[in-house]
């Protein structure tokens, strides 16, 4: 265990993080960048959730499957099909089949120190760390200390003490169950439906309200669900599991079958057995074991955004936005600040809120930049709106035979620019970023449609928007 760097007896740094995923990386690697020094403690893999159970390993799995999709919808080439064990090794060279020892060294070799074992505030700038070995070390902040911990999945009350896969097991899946029933309607729920169909399960999707990916636009779901269906996944909307029942649930480890058949009793009545449940239900900041109250916290002070000046959390344990890019954002602000050449550059806030980008990679893709409509009438604006069917449209026609895609674009008539953006298609994930420019520029539409899309992509799509929305 690696406690202290040759130069540093004191277990003294500039910057103390606790949990190193992609946001914590990425402001010790910033903060180090600029002169500071940085220590990063992380109890389980360096890299976090985001490499080994969350982003890289789900994406790992479904750029396969929405190429062998692609196939399926474009004469002129043989229908390609997964091949099980390729995927699930393709996912394991992607995560370094759980090694992290290559992203420690990185980090070490920007100049950061890596502190392996459990992180806990016990006093003011200072953090205790619970190494593996039993040793403890207490570790001295000379400016902050910050929260990068992550998230826990929600168990809903129903599932308490019963053994069943949380998103880490899906994404980390070894044994594929037979059946598998997926409790939840959004982005885990309906990216997991699509791998897990694709390597063998029989999926039931119990989605507790109307509408999948109910945080975007609504013609979303219809979409999604229309596309779910045809790969063979049940979705059964309006409904919850009442009561559970798996009498030999036991825990064999990540990604392995929790034990014999569970069945569900659904609130309607209805009973359903399944080798497998995937709980999909949402995550919340991980906070509980950090130890807010010795400083006097609670985990209610970060999520109020109420936090001392030495002290701060981003990313997921912030509790503001669970998406890598967004979180790597705040850390990037939050290094500026405590490397800008004010005196007491921790006083500042960080104030700044860009247009929130997202991308689930279903197929089709969803991408979202900014306001839906709903959310930008009720926050006030006077709107005007455009939307399109990439069939509709040359370039997008091309993509696929009968392809599957719509944008709408949601424009505030005060400024005449894009406060929203939401591309379903093919591969609306790589279009997304035009988008995100115009809302984060707030580029106006006049000036926009002298960006002339190139003939024939999807990006023409464009052309059709800015018309219907142009004065
Ligand atoms: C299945 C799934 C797929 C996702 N896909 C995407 C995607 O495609 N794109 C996207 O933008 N977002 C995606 N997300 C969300 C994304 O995973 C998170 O937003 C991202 O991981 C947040 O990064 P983080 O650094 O804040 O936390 P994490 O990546 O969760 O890292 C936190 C780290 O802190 C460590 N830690 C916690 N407590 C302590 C402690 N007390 N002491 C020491 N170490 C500690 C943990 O072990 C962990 O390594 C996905 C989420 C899930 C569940
Ligand atoms: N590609 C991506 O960007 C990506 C992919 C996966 C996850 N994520 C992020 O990770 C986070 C977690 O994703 P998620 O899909 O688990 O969360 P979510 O909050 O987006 O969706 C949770 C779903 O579970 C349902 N639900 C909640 N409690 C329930 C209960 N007690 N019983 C039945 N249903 C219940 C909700 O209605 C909703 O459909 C999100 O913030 C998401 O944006 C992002």
């Amino acid at each position: 265990m690696s406690t202290t760097s040759p130069t540093n007896t004191e277990n003294r740094y500039d910057v103390i993080v606790i949990g190193a995923g992609p946001v914590g990386e990425t402001l010790a690697e910033k903060v180090v960048a600029n002169g500071l020094s940085a220590a990063l403690v992380e109890h389980d893999l360096v890299g976090g959730d985001c490499a080994y159970y969350a982003c890289k390993p789900s994406k790992a799995l479904l750029r396969p499957i929405q190429i062998a999709k692609a196939s399926q919808y474009l004469t002129g080439v043989r229908p390609t099909t997964i091949v099980a064990d390729d995927l699930l090794a393709r996912r394991n060279e992607k995560v370094s089949h759980y090694h992290d020892a290559a992203q420690k060294w990185t980090m070490e070799d920007l100049g950061i120190t890596v502190v392996r074992g459990h992180g806990r505030l016990n006093g003011e700038r200072s953090v205790e760390v619970h190494g593996s070995d039993g040793a403890t070390h207490t570790l001295h902040a000379n400016r902050v200390v910050a929260l990068t911990t992550g998230t826990v999945a929600n168990i809903p009350p129903v599932f308490e003490g019963i053994p069943v896969w949380d998103s880490k097991d899906a994404t980390a899946v070894r044994d594929v169950p037979a059946r598998l029933v997926i409790v939840g309607g959004g982005p885990v729920a309906c990216e997991a439906a699509s791998w897990m169909s694709a390597l063998g399960s029989k999926v039931t999707m119990l989605v507790r309200e109307g509408l999948l990916l109910g945080k975007f636009e609504p013609f979303v779901s219809d979409m999604i669900a229309d596309q779910l269906t045809e790969a063979g996944i049940d979705i059964q909307f309006f409904t919850e599991a009442a009561e559970v029942c798996r009498p030999d649930g036991m825990d064999h480890g990540v990604g392995e079958i929790k034990g014999g058949p569970v069945a569900l009793r659904t609130k309607a009545g209805d009973t359903i057995e399944a080798d497998e449940v995937l709980l999909a239900t949402g995550r919340r900041p991980d906070l509980g074991a950090v130890d807010l109250e010795s400083v006097g916290l609670s985990a209610d002070d970060v999520l109020e955004d109420n936090l001392p000046e030495w002290l701060y959390a981003i990313g997921d344990a912030g509790g503001k936005y669970q998406l890598t890019h967004m979180g790597k954002y705040q850390a990037r602000t939050l290094a500026k600040q405590l490397t800008s050449v004010a005196e007491h550059p921790e006083d500042d806030v960080l104030d700044t809120e860009p247009p929130i980008t997202q991308v689930v990679f279903t197929d089709p893709q969803v991408a979202s930049v900014g306001l839906t409509e709903d959310a930008a009438r009720e926050s006030g604006y006077d709107i005007v709106t455009a939307e399109v069917d990439f069939a509709a449209v040359k370039g997008a026609a091309l993509q696929r035979d009968n392809v599957v895609g719509r944008a709408k674009i949601v424009v505030d008539k005060a400024t005449n620019s894009l406060i929203g953006a939401t591309l379903v298609g093919p591969e609306a994930g790589e279009m997304l970023h035009a988008a995100s420019i115009a809302v984060a520029a707030q580029i106006p539409v006049p000036m926009l449609q002298e960006a002339v899309p190139v003939f024939p992509t999807a990006s023409e799509i464009w052309v059709s928007l800015l018309e219907q929305v142009g004065a």
